[in-house]
C-alpha cells in the first residue's frame, strides 16, 4: 500500500499563480493570508471581494462603468446576479493570444494529426463568424454541434460565442433519439455535424442520423458538414440545398480585425444537459461570464495552468469537460484534442499521444484509470513523460487504489488532482490546489469562493461524517436557469428542494480531517440496508481491486420490508463467477469496508448500462430490477445491457 500522503512537485516560487494571488491580496486588501485554508475562508466570507479580485487577477477583459457592482443579491440565492453591469465576450477572452504558438493539436485512433496556431485559430474563427452573420445568426440563437472532439468544433463554438449565439453539443455516439430529446427543446438554427466518425476501429457513417436530425429539427436553417476524416470524397451524404461544407463556410475573406459582441455577464453561452436517466434531459443554461470566471479561477489558481503547458483532457464534446478544456485557450496553453476510443488500437494510445505531444497536464476519468490499470498500462515503464506534472481525474470518485496506480504506474512525482462538480455548474465544487499535499483517496480542497459543506440528515454542517454535499451561497457559474423554465420551477426542484435556499448537489460526501474531500457516490443511489447509509463507491472500491472484475454496479433492492444490496459484476473474459469468486468478493468487501457492505446477492452480467457520458447508470439498473419502467433509454449508451437485468 502507498503512503497516505504523497510527495508532489510544488510550483517554484514566482511560478505559482495562487501564491502570487495571495501576496497580491495581502498587499491590496491588507490581509495576512498564509495558507490555502485561510484564503478559502476569506474567499467565502468576502465573496464579492473575492470574485472581483479573481476577475481582475485572471485577466478577464470586460467593459464596466466605474464602481460597477459585483453582486446584486436576489430574494433567493438562485436569483443573485453576479456582475450585473459588466459586459464581455467569452470568445474574445479565449482569443486574446494571436501569435504562432500552437493552440490546438488534434489526433485520433488513426493518428490523423492536425494542429492550428493561435493566429490561425483567430483567422478561422473570424471567417466562420462572417459566414454565421451572413446566415443571419444573431445573439441568443442556438447553434448546435453533432460533433467530434476536433479542431473544427472548437472553431464553430468560438465563432458562435463571438456573436453571442448559444452553443450546445452532443457527441456522435449519441443515438438519434438522444440528440433529438436535447436539440428539439432548444431549437437550433445552425447545426455543425460530422458525416462519419471512428470509434474502436469502426467507422460509423451518419447519413441516416443526419437525415433524421434535419427532419426532426424544423428550426434548422443550415447544416455545416465538417471535413470527412474517414471516407475522403464521400462527405456529401445528404444532398440538401441547405447543407454546406466546412471549406465553403470558411471561404470568406479575412477581416483585419474580428468584432466580439459585448454582452452582459449573464448572457447565455452554453446549453448543457442533465443525463436524462430520469426523464427528458434538462437543458441547463450557463452564462458566458460565470463560465469564464469559474474556468479562469480553476485553471489559473487551482491548476496553475501556464502558457507553456500542454493540456489534454480525454473527453467528447457531449461532456462538460470539453467546455472546461477549451477555456484553457484563455491561458494561451496548447490544448490536445483526441477523438476515439482510449484503448484503440492499443491500450496505451493516450499515453503515446501524451508522449508525442509533450503533454504536461493529463486529464481523464477515474473509470479510464481503473480500466488502464486492468489493461496493464504502465507508462512509468514504457513512456517518457518528462514534462507531465499533473494528472486530473473526474467522472466518478477516484478511490485510494486509483491514487496508488497513478503514483506507482504512471508517474511518481506528479500532482494528482481528483476533481468533482459537474454539468450543473460546468465546473468543480472540490478540486486541487498547488499549495496542498495529496492524501491518498482524497480530493484536496473546496474551490475558492465555493461555500461547500457536508450536511447531515438534519441539515447541519458536519465534518468527518458522511452526508449531502451542499453549497451555502451563490457563485457565478450557477446556471442562469433551465431552458423554457421561466419561473425556475424545474431549476428549484433540481437543486433547492432538499434544504431551503441551499444548493444540494446530489453527492454523498465527507470532509476529512485534512480538510480534503471524499465522494462516496450519488446521494439518490445511496444503499440503505437495515437503515445504514452506504455510498456505492464504497463497494466499487473493494470489488474493483480484484483482477477478475472489470467493473460493477451495486443497487439497493426492496426486499422483505428492508433493502438488500445486489451487486452485478462484469468479469475478465477468462473469469466466471463461481462460489470461490463470490466468496473472495464478499471477503474483500467485508475486510475492506464492513460486514454491512456485503451484498446479499452477487450476479455476473456481460455488460453494465452507462449514460452517454460513460457513467454507470445505477438508477436504470435499480428500476429494472424492481420491474419499474426506465424512463429514458435514449439516455443510455448501451440500453440493451438492461435486458440481462430484466431477467
Ligand atoms: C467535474 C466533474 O464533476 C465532471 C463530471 O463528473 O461530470
Amino acid at each position: 500500500m502507498s503512503p497516505a500522503r504523497f510527495t508532489i512537485k510544488t510550483a517554484a516560487p514566482g511560478d505559482c499563480h495562487l501564491v502570487d494571488f495571495i501576496h497580491w491580496l495581502n498587499k491590496t486588501q491588507r490581509l495576512q493570508l498564509d495558507s490555502y485554508a485561510a484564503v478559502h475562508r476569506w474567499s467565502v466570507q468576502n465573496r464579492e471581494a473575492f470574485w472581483h479580485t479573481c476577475l481582475d487577477f485572471t485577466g478577464i477583459e470586460t467593459d464596466a462603468p466605474a464602481h460597477a457592482r459585483t453582486l446584486k443579491p436576489g430574494q433567493q440565492i438562485w436569483l443573485d446576479q453576479w456582475f450585473p453591469e459588466h459586459q464581455l465576450n467569452y470568445a474574445g477572452n479565449l482569443l486574446r493570444f494571436r501569435d504562432d504558438k500552437t493552440a490546438l493539436i488534434f489526433s485520433d485512433e488513426h493518428n490523423n494529426r492536425q494542429s492550428l496556431s493561435y493566429a490561425e485559430l483567430y483567422q478561422q474563427v473570424s471567417q466562420l463568424q462572417r459566414w454565421l452573420l451572413a446566415q443571419g445568426v444573431i445573439a441568443g440563437d442556438r447553434v448546435a454541434g453533432f460533433a467530434a472532439n476536433r479542431i473544427e468544433t472548437v472553431v464553430a463554438m468560438l465563432a458562435s460565442a463571438s456573436i453571442g449565439a448559444i452553443w450546445s453539443s452532443c457527441s456522435p455516439d449519441f443515438g438519434v433519439g438522444g440528440i433529438l430529446d436535447r436539440f428539439t427543446q432548444i431549437e437550433p438554427t445552425v447545426l455543425f455535424a460530422v458525416s462519419s466518425h471512428c470509434y474502436a476501429g469502426r467507422i460509423n457513417r451518419h447519413q441516416a442520423v443526419l437525415e433524421k436530425l434535419m427532419a426532426g429539427l424544423p428550426s434548422l436553417r443550415q447544416v455545416v458538414l465538417l471535413p470527412d476524416l474517414y471516407e475522403a470524397g464521400a462527405d456529401d451524404p445528404v444532398g440538401h440545398s441547405d447543407v454546406v461544407h466546412w471549406r465553403d463556410a470558411l471561404a470568406g475573406e479575412l477581416a483585419a480585425e474580428m468584432t466580439f459582441a459585448a454582452l452582459p455577464f449573464a448572457h447565455p453561452l452554453f446549453i448543457m444537459y442533465s443525463s436524462g436517466t430520469t426523464g427528458v434531459p434538462k437543458c441547463i443554461v450557463h452564462s458566458a461570464g460565470g463560465t469564464l470566471l469559474q474556468h479562469r479561477k480553476e485553471h489559473h489558481l487551482h491548476l496553475n495552468l501556464q502558457r507553456d503547458d500542454v493540456l489534454f483532457y480525454f473527453t467528447t464534446c457531449g461532456w462538460m469537460m470539453w467546455n472546461w478544456l477549451v477555456s484553457g485557450l484563455a491561458s494561451g496553453a496548447t490544448l490536445v484534442l483526441y477523438d476515439g476510443s482510449p484503448f484503440h488500437p492499443k491500450p496505451s494510445i493516450l499515453f503515446d499521444l501524451a508522449e508525442d505531444t509533450g503533454v504536461t497536464i493529463f486529464g481523464t476519468s477515474a473509470k479510464y484509470l481503473s480500466a488502464a490499470e486492468k489493461a496493464g498500462v504502465q507508462p512509468q515503464q514504457t513512456h517518457a513523460l518528462p514534462h507531465l506534472h499533473t494528472l486530473l481525474s473526474t467522472g466518478s470518485p477516484l478511490n485510494a487504489e486509483g491514487f496508488d496506480y497513478v503514483y506507482q504506474q504512471v508517474k511518481g512525482d506528479i500532482s494528482l488532482q481528483s476533481i468533482s462538480g459537474g454539468t450543473d455548474i460546468i465546473s468543480c465544487f472540490v478540486l486541487g490546489s498547488p499549495l496542498l499535499p495529496v492524501y491518498r483517496g482524497e480530493i484536496q480542497c473546496a474551490g475558492l469562493g465555493m461555500d461547500v459543506k457536508v450536511y447531515n440528515q438534519a441539515g447541519k454542517p458536519v465534518s468527518q461524517e458522511k452526508g449531502e454535499l451542499v453549497c451555502q451561497q451563490s457563485f457565478p457559474s450557477m446556471p442562469t436557469g433551465f431552458w423554457q423554465d421561466p419561473e425556475h420551477e424545474k431549476y428549484q426542484a433540481a437543486y433547492f428542494a432538499r434544504f431551503d435556499n441551499i444548493w444540494t448537489h446530489g453527492d454523498y460526501a465527507e470532509q476529512t480531517a485534512h480538510g480534503g474531500w471524499i465522494i462516496y457516490g450519488r446521494s439518490d443511489t445511496v444503499l440503505n440496508p437495515g437503515g445504514v447509509r452506504i455510498g456505492t463507491a464504497e463497494i466499487y472500491r473493494q470489488v474493483e481491486q480484484l483482477a477478475q472484475v472489470l467493473e460493477s454496479v451495486a443497487v439497493g433492492q426492496e426486499w422483505e420490508g428492508d433493502v438488500r444490496i445486489v451487486l452485478f459484476v462484469r468479469l475478465q473474459a477468462d473469469a466466471t463467477l463461481d462460489d470461490e469468486l463470490i466468496g473472495t468478493i464478499k471477503l474483500s468487501i467485508r475486510n475492506g469496508a464492513s460486514p454491512r457492505h456485503v451484498p446479499a446477492v452477487i450476479r455476473q452480467v456481460t455488460d453494465i448500462p452507462r449514460t452517454l457520458n460513460g457513467k454507470i447508470a445505477e438508477i436504470a439498473v435499480r428500476e429494472t430490477l424492481h420491474g419499474r419502467p426506465v424512463n429514458n433509454r435514449d439516455a443510455l449508451a448501451n440500453p440493451d445491457a438492461l435486458k440481462e437485468f430484466e431477467a
